[in-house]
């Protein structure tokens, strides 16, 4: 769907001119690619004012840069940002520039707070949230479509075991929130001795799930951290 079919469905005016949102907006959400925020940075500044706030929610792209590219004392924050936002059960963090005082957080965290979980963290968490909970929705998918699969191996039907895996996911995740107990020990609580869970489990450390997973965050990470120097 194009931004103007999108805009007419959720009552937005949208334009194609970065600077007509510059001057027709206070807040600003920057929310393109990282490859092309330097180009809007530079085209933006001259209409960048102290009335602004600006949201940058590209990966990899540190305050400091956005604050160097912006004119000094700009009210700048960053924030990650994870796909199910969409569906109001999104994980966010941001953090401040040094222009930016306890008003703009305030404000983006009651704005962002509709759209899931809203935290103010130190700018350094925000690349490893970006690896946890940012890139780490696609690995959850990876692991329900196997989940699936496997199920389909068995002989379900896979529209079926698709919804069966991702209300699977959805539980475990609601129990792991409403009690707060450690994982470890939700898993503890399902495997019977001898029963059907720690021979599937027995299978998963065979194939060194838990360490691929904590290197695939290290890798989403390391790859953020990176790309403040591409
Ligand atoms: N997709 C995800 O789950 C997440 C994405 N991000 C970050 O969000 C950013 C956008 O990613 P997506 O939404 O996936 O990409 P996308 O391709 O869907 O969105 C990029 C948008 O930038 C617009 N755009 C392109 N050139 C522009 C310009 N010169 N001026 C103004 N707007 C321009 C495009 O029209 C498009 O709407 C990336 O930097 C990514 O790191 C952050 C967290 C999660
Ligand atoms: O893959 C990416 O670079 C972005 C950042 C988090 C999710 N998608």
């Amino acid at each position: 769907m194009g931004a103007d079919s999108t805009g007419k469905e959720l009552g937005c005016r949208t334009t194609h001119c970065n600077l007509e949102v510059l001057q027709e907006s206070t807040l600003v959400i920057l929310a393109t690619k990282p490859h092309v925020l330097p180009g809007v940075l530079q085209e933006i500044r001259p209409a960048v004012g102290p009335h602004h706030v600006i949201v940058s929610l590209v990966a990899g792209i540190t305050l400091q840069t956005l604050q160097r590219l912006l004119p000094s004392g700009t009210k700048v924050l960053r924030l990650m940002p994870n796909l199910p936002c969409v569906v109001q059960a999104g994980a966010m963090v941001f953090a401040r520039g040094s222009g930016a005082g306890d008003e703009e957080a305030t404000l983006l965290k009651n704005l962002l707070s509709s759209c899931g979980l809203c935290e103010e963290v130190p700018e350094s968490y925000i690349n490893i949230h970006t690896g946890l909970s940012g890139s780490g929705v696609a690995y959850v998918y990876l692991f329900a479509e196997a989940l699936a699969e496997g199920a389909v191996k068995m002989g379900m039907p896979g529209g079926l075991a698709s919804r069966i895996a991702a209300q699977t996911l959805l539980g475990a995740a609601k129990m792991m929130l409403e009690t707060g107990e450690h994982p470890a020990k939700l898993r503890g609580d399902i495997c019977t001795p001898g029963g059907t869970t720690i021979y599937a489990l027995h299978q998963l450390e065979k194939g060194a799930l838990r360490a691929t997973v904590m290197n695939a965050v290290e890798a989403a990470t390391n790859r953020a951290r990176s790309m403040a120097e591409d």
